[in-house]
């Protein structure tokens, strides 16, 4: 290669390109890039979502969270039989192995099929089929939380769960809940009935729902992980329990700002978050919803002032907060070591 001067921002760059990486927090079906979308909603007839690249543009700016979530939900309705779901996974898996993302969980909105009427064992067919392809094409490993809205009743998540326990794979480590934020308190027993069948207790909570939320999670679900907590931070003494406990946050900056939880990304509250000591992994969320993918949240993290050393840090926490069997976690967190040391030598 021959030699041309290299800017700061071409050296990052390099680095987060290099650097191996884990996505603990990213919806499936709010991965689908938009030429999809619009493939499926044409084969499928939904009219609801819009005809072209540049309708869908502005399609996904978002007025408010309530609306994302919506957006969301009739996105979600092109997605019908299994080819369908196959397809989405292929297609997500390809970008993640592109990104150096050798390990994913990835939620998945199984509910908002069920509703619809499409069964449980369309949606883990066709996400299957595409997980061991991938596997076997990219060396990548997926994993699957299925999660309901919390805003549409306990009921919901009842069957969500009912449903996941009969045609459930192996592949599934956890069950969560998302949406529009509500009181986790409905949610104690359905979640202890899920903990009991081996289920990880993988909920969201303080996206923009406060920290009583986050206290919530903890105290009634046994939460083992916190879909984005950013809230957290407005409360010093649960900043001190998840610290004190090491109870890993799944961050998503962009996301925040796209769907109006924090004004601007200057305020993005992940390095007071990461300097609090907290166990932070950075995440996409809903990657081309948020025109973003993990590469640009780690771009996005650097930006908002953190080194190399922290941006590996965020990588290690990943590893370390994911359900990866401990050799594949060993494995992963030295190639970041000698990632971060190539680096720092250069
Ligand atoms: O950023 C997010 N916060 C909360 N829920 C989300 C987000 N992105 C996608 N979903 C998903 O929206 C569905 C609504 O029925 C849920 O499945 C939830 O996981």
């Amino acid at each position: 290669m021959h030699s041309s001067p290299t800017s700061p921002t071409a050296d990052i760059d390099r680095f987060v390109r290099d650097l191996p990486k884990v996505e603990l927090h990213v919806h499936l079906e709010g991965s689908m890039e938009p030429p999809i979308l619009l493939d499926l909603a044409k084969k499928h007839g939904v009219d609801a979502v819009p005809s072209s690249l540049e309708g869908v543009r502005e399609w996904y700016e978002f007025r408010d969270f309530p609306h994302f979530i919506e957006v969301y939900l009739t996105s979600v309705e092109t997605l019908r039989d299994e080819a369908d779901f196959a397809m989405l996974t292929s297609d997500v898996a390809a970008r993640l192995a592109a990104q150096r993302v050798s390990y994913a969980e990835l939620h998945v909105s199984l509910y908002a099929h069920l509703m619809r009427g499409v069964p449980a064992h369309v949606v883990f067919d066709g996400i299957e089929h595409a997980r061991r392809e991938a596997e076997q094409t990219h060396g990548i490993q997926l994993r699957w939380i299925p999660d309901f809205p919390g805003d549409y009743g306990v009921e919901t998540g009842e069957q969500t769960l009912d449903a996941v326990l009969k045609d459930g794979p192996p592949s599934v480590v956890g069950f969560g809940v998302g949406s529009v934020e509500v009181s986790r308190a409905p949610f104690t027993d359905l979640f202890a009935r899920a903990r009991a069948a081996g289920l990880h207790s993988l909920p969201h909570a303080g996206e923009n729902g406060g920290p009583e939320r986050i206290v919530e999670a903890l105290d009634l679900l046994h939460a083992e992980r916190i879909g984005h907590g950013i809230d957290s931070m407005d409360d010093p003494a649960l900043v001190e329990r998840l610290r004190d406990a090491g109870v890993p946050l799944d961050v998503c900056p962009t996301s925040n700002v796209c769907t109006g939880a924090i004004e601007r990304i200057e305020d993005h509250p992940l390095p007071r978050m990461l300097r609090a000591g907290l166990s932070v992994s950075l995440n996409s969320d809903d990657p081309p919803m948020f025109g973003t993918d993990l590469g640009n949240e780690y771009r996005v993290a650097h930006g908002l002032g953190l080194d190399v050393t922290e941006l590996a840090a965020l990588a290690r926490n990943g590893v370390t907060a994911s359900y990866l069997d401990e050799a594949g976690k060993r494995a992963l967190l030295a190639e970041i070591d000698a990632v971060l040391a190539r680096h720092q030598e250069s």
